[in-house]
C-alpha cells in the first residue's frame, strides 16, 4: 500500500543512492540550469542505478497524484498535456530557442522579430514554458536557456523527436477516438486516427509525398532505435549469427540497412538481402558503406507482394509488424510461405506486451503507449507472445514456434519460427 509518507521516504532513499553515485564520481549535478548535463549522469549498463531511478520516477510521478487527489488528477492530466503541447510545439515551430543566444539574453521583442511571432504571443508561449523549466525569464522581459531550451536550441535528433510528435503522432491521436467509433472493428490504416487527421492517407503514402516529413521521422526514429531500450546490439548480441556460418538473410522493410550492417559487422560470413519499398530501398542502397557492397544488397519490394527471394535462409521483421493490422501480417507471412523450405527461419525483432503487473511500471507504460500509438497512427498494435505465435498458425500451421526470448534491457523481443513440412 502506497501512501504519502512512504512515497516519500522512497523519494529520499532512491535520491541519495543516485546522488552518492554522482558525488562520489564527480560528476555534474542534476539542474535545470542552463551548463547541467542534457542526460541523467548514470551509466545506462549500471542496473542497480537504473533500478533506483526507476523507483524514484515511479515514487515521484504516485506521490504527485496522491497530492492532487483523484479528480483533480485526472482533471490535470487532461488539461495539462494538451497546454504544454501548444507552447512546446510553437517553440519548436517557430525555432524559439534558436532566437535566445547560448550563455546570453533576448528580449521578448528580439525574440519576436527573429522568428516572426508577435511580441505578445512569444510572452506568452515563452512564460508557459519556463514554468515546466524551458526557458528562464531572469529579469521582466529578458529571456535566457535552461538546460532543457538549451537542448533545443543545439537542435538534433531532440527536436525532430519533437517535430514528429507534435506535427503527426498529436493530430493523429486526436482524431483516434472518433476513428474507432465511427470504424469500430477496423483493420485498415486508411481508416486509422492518422487517415482522419490527413485527409484519408496512410503515414507512408504522406511520407512518401512529403520528403522533407520524411526525413524528419527518419531521424526521429533513428534515435529511437539507438535508445537503450531499442539498440541494434540487443538484437546482434542475444542471437547466434556467427553460428549461422553462410547463409543469407532477407530484412524485409529494413529502411536504410542500419540493422543488417550492424549484424554484418558482427558475423562475417552472412550475406543480406534488405527490401523495402523503392524509393527507400535505393536511398539504401546509395548510403551504404561501399565496403559491405558484396555482402549487403538492396532490392524494392512490396511486403503486399510474393516474396521474390526463394534461396535465404532467415527472413526477419524488425519493428515492421507493429505498424500492421492483424490481417495484413497474415498476408505478410502468408507471402512467404512460396520462398520456405523445411529449416528455413523467420525471426520477428518487435514488442511484446506483457501480462499485466509483471514489469516494471514504467517499461509497462511505455508499451502501452506504444500500443495506443499504433492504434492511432495504423490501426494497429502491439501484441503479446501467444498472439505473436497464433498469427503465424493462421497464415500457415507449417510455421513452427520455436521461441521468444527479449535480452536484458531490450522491449524488443526475437521471436523465432522454423518451417516444418
Ligand atoms: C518502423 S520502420 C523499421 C525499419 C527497420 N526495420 C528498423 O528496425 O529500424 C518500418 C519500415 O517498413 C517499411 N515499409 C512500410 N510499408 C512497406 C511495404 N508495404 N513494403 C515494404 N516495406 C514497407 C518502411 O518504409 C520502413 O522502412
Amino acid at each position: 500500500m502506497t501512501s504519502l509518507t512512504s512515497l516519500a521516504a522512497t523519494i529520499s532513499q532512491e535520491s541519495w543512492k543516485l546522488t552518492d553515485y554522482i558525488v562520489r564520481n564527480n560528476l555534474p549535478s542534476p539542474s535545470f540550469d542552463l551548463g547541467a548535463p542534457a542526460e541523467l549522469p548514470i551509466p545506462v549498463e549500471d542496473q542497480e542505478l537504473q533500478a533506483s531511478r526507476l523507483k524514484l520516477l515511479r515514487a515521484a510521478q504516485d506521490i504527485a497524484a496522491l497530492a492532487l487527489g483523484p479528480v483533480e488528477d485526472l482533471r490535470w492530466k487532461a488539461w495539462n498535456q494538451y497546454n504544454d503541447n501548444i507552447s512546446l510545439h510553437a517553440i519548436m515551430r517557430f525555432g524559439i530557442a534558436e532566437a535566445v543566444p547560448l550563455g546570453g539574453e533576448a528580449t521578448f521583442a528580439e525574440i519576436a522579430t527573429k522568428t516572426g511571432v508577435p511580441e505578445p504571443l512569444v510572452t506568452r508561449l515563452v512564460r508557459h514554458a519556463a514554468i515546466y523549466h524551458c526557458f528562464r525569464e531572469p529579469r521582466p522581459g529578458h529571456v535566457s536557456h535552461t538546460a532543457a531550451s538549451a537542448a533545443l536550441n543545439r537542435g538534433g535528433s531532440v527536436v525532430d523527436w519533437l517535430d514528429m510528435t507534435l506535427e503527426e503522432w498529436g493530430p493523429a491521436s486526436v482524431k483516434a477516438v472518433e476513428a474507432f467509433r465511427r470504424f469500430p472493428k477496423s483493420q485498415e490504416q486508411t481508416e486509422a486516427g492518422f487517415a482522419l487527421a490527413f485527409e484519408g492517407q496512410t503515414i507512408f503514402e504522406f511520407l512518401a509525398k512529403n520528403p522533407e516529413r520524411a526525413k524528419v521521422f527518419g531521424s526521429a526514429m533513428g534515435n529511437f532505435s539507438k535508445g537503450t531500450s531499442h539498440k541494434v546490439e540487443h538484437l546482434v548480441e542475444n542471437y547466434d549469427w556467427i553460428g549461422l556460418g553462410n547463409k543469407k538473410v532477407v530484412d524485409l522493410g529494413g529502411s536504410h540497412g542500419h540493422i543488417s550492417l550492424a549484424i554484418a559487422k558482427a558475423a562475417p560470413n552472412l550475406k543480406f538481402v534488405v527490401q523495402d519499398l523503392p524509393g527507400t530501398a535505393a536511398d539504401g542502397e546509395r548510403m551504404l558503406d561501399p565496403a559491405f557492397k558484396s555482402r549487403i544488397e538492396f532490392q524494392g519490394h512490396n511486403l503486399m507482394d510474393e516474396q521474390p527471394v526463394k534461396d535465404a535462409d532467415i527472413y526477419m521483421f524488425r519493428s515492421v509488424l507493429l505498424n500492421w493490422p492483424d490481417k495484413y501480417v497474415v498476408k505478410f507471412l502468408k507471402n512467404l510461405v512460396p520462398a520456405m523450405r523445411p529449416g528455413v527461419k523467420v525471426l520477428v525483432n518487435e514488442g511484446c506486451l506483457p501480462e499485466p503487473g509483471t514489469v516494471d511500471s514504467w517499461d509497462d507504460k511505455l508499451l502501452r503507449s506504444l500500443d495506443l500509438c499504433m492504434m492511432a497512427m495504423f490501426n494497429s498494435k502491439e501484441r503479446t507472445v501467444e498472439e505473436w505465435a497464433g498469427l503465424f498458425t493462421e497464415a500457415d500451421p507449417r510455421y513452427k514456434f520455436v521461441s521468444a526470448k527479449k535480452p536484458e534491457g531490450s522491449l524488443l523481443w526475437i521471436i523465432e519460427t522454423v518451417w516444418q513440412e
